[in-house]
């Protein structure tokens, strides 16, 4: 089994204490940072924006990877790229003009990812998984942390595993929600390439420690 890239979801972190969150995730095997933007309609939740974005880039040794999950994410790409994200993305759902999101993020330098509601098909993104870098399966509804996972989530990897290899694109399996140390190995199993997990890594005690657990699971 390949070891899969550990994305600590910063929303569950102390934001009182964003610096030291920041500088304890540049030495753990954490591989990215991932930002979740809840703009509070798209997601019934609001989080915080670019200046805290820009924040964390300046103390971050990890790639950003921003997860916009908000309406007409096409006037704000850019805006995150400029705060420091390595990766954006967008939600299918916000997006009817999806391939046009996708060469923006491209066009900036970004690796273009493509997040998915728990009850959105993975079929729905065959014919753009060439021009897609990552795939984030929600598994569980967008906008809070902490909740439970959706364990459809093992059939929704397994199914988006065969069109990518059936494609023969190179685009990587993210999942977002609910991911701990029971249903990681079995996500990896499926097919999933990238473990991003919020509640589970900083409500630990020791979260540099959950985080290779995580990574050597
Ligand atoms: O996108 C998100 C919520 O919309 C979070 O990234 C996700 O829920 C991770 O948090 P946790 O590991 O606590 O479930």
């Amino acid at each position: 089994m390949n070891k899969p890239i550990i994305a600590p979801s910063i929303l569950a972190s102390d934001f009182a204490n964003l610096q030291r969150e920041v500088e304890m995730l540049n030495e753990s095997e954490a591989d990215w940072i991932h930002i979740d933007i809840m703009d509070g309609i798209f997601v019934p939740n609001i989080s915080f924006g670019i200046p805290v974005t820009e924040a964390i880039a300046a103390h971050a040794k990890k790639p950003l990877d921003v997860h916009l999950m908000i309406e007409k994410p096409e006037n704000y790409v850019e805006a995150f790229y400029k705060a420091g994200a390595a990766s954006i993305s967008v939600h299918y759902e916000a997006c009817p003009h999806l391939h046009r999101n996708l060469q923006q993020i491209k066009d900036l330098g970004c690796r273009a990812g493509v997040a998915i509601n728990p009850h959105t098909n993975v079929q729905l993104l065959e014919d753009v998984i060439h021009d897609i870098d990552i795939v984030c399966l929600m598994s569980v509804n967008p906008g809070f942390g902490g909740q439970k996972f959706i364990e459809n989530t093992y059939n929704k990897v397994r199914q988006l595993k065969e069109i990518i290899v059936d494609a023969g694109a190179s685009t990587m399996i993210e999942i977002d929600g609910g991911v701990n140390q029971s249903n990681a190995g079995h996500l990896i199993e499926a097919g999933a390439d990238i473990l991003v997990a919020g509640s589970f890594v900083f409500k630990s005690s020791e979260p540099k420690d959950t985080i290779a657990d995580l990574k050597n699971v």
